[in-house]
């Protein structure tokens, strides 16, 4: 298992085969990240996330958010979501990310983690309505945490620590041949808040 540690190239590939994932380290400095932070977690609508697994409903410790460039509707766990429309601050982030990453992205998927008690399982983020193979641009903010891959069939794992104020990109066959968690950890006691930013497609708007 491999730990990546700065200074990040955002060149460098992270899988060793199946698809492209691309650290970019701290994309702004601490000060902005801080604004960027208190911001997010004063003004985002957020709200716990609930599932329907095997008919039950749960709801999650972890709250979520999910905003866009029009009111999409997105479905996972069963679950459809109405997009609330871009904040001028996460516009800016959004600007800031495609710029950076070369890619366009019409819409953000917000989590909000409180502390190290929570994360999110192995999984894929591959929904049917996600543009195939288009690229996740993935913002940090907050409590430096575990991120983790797991090749589907090598069950090979690679892992990195996701900096606060820093950009990971995940793109081309990475939801295809891996999955990703965040895991938990009993050393965190403080919030942290990633923006995952993806590519709507087949939407009836
Ligand atoms: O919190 C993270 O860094 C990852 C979140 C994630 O994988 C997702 O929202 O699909
Ligand atoms: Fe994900």
């Amino acid at each position: 298992m491999e730990l990546f540690e700065y200074p990040a190239d955002c060149n460098r590939n992270l899988l060793p085969y199946g698809g492209s994932v691309h650290y970019y380290g701290k994309i702004m400095d601490k000060t902005g990240a801080d604004r960027y932070l208190q911001y997010l977690l004063a003004e985002i609508a957020w709200e716990h996330d609930q599932a329907v697994i095997f008919g039950r409903k749960l709801v999650t410790k972890r709250k979520v958010a999910w905003y866009g460039s029009m009111p999409f509707e997105y479905t996972y766990s069963n679950i459809t979501k109405v997009a609330l429309l871009w904040t001028p601050e996460l516009l800016a982030l959004k600007d800031s990310v495609e710029q950076l990453t070369g890619e366009a992205y019409n819409s953000c998927l917000l989590n909000l983690y409180h502390n190290g008690s929570e994360g999110m399982a192995w999984h894929s983020d591959g929904e049917s309505d996600l543009k195939k193979e288009g690229a996740i641009a993935s913002l940090s903010f907050g409590a430096e945490r575990k991120f983790a891959f797991k090749h589907k069939q090598t069950k090979e794992k690679i892992e990195l620590v996701l900096a606060h104020g820093s950009l990971l990109v995940m793109k081309g066959a990475t939801q295809t041949h891996w999955l990703h968690r965040l895991p938990p950890t009993t050393r965190i006691h403080t919030p942290r808040i990633n923006l995952t930013f993806r590519t709507i497609e087949n939407h009836l708007l």
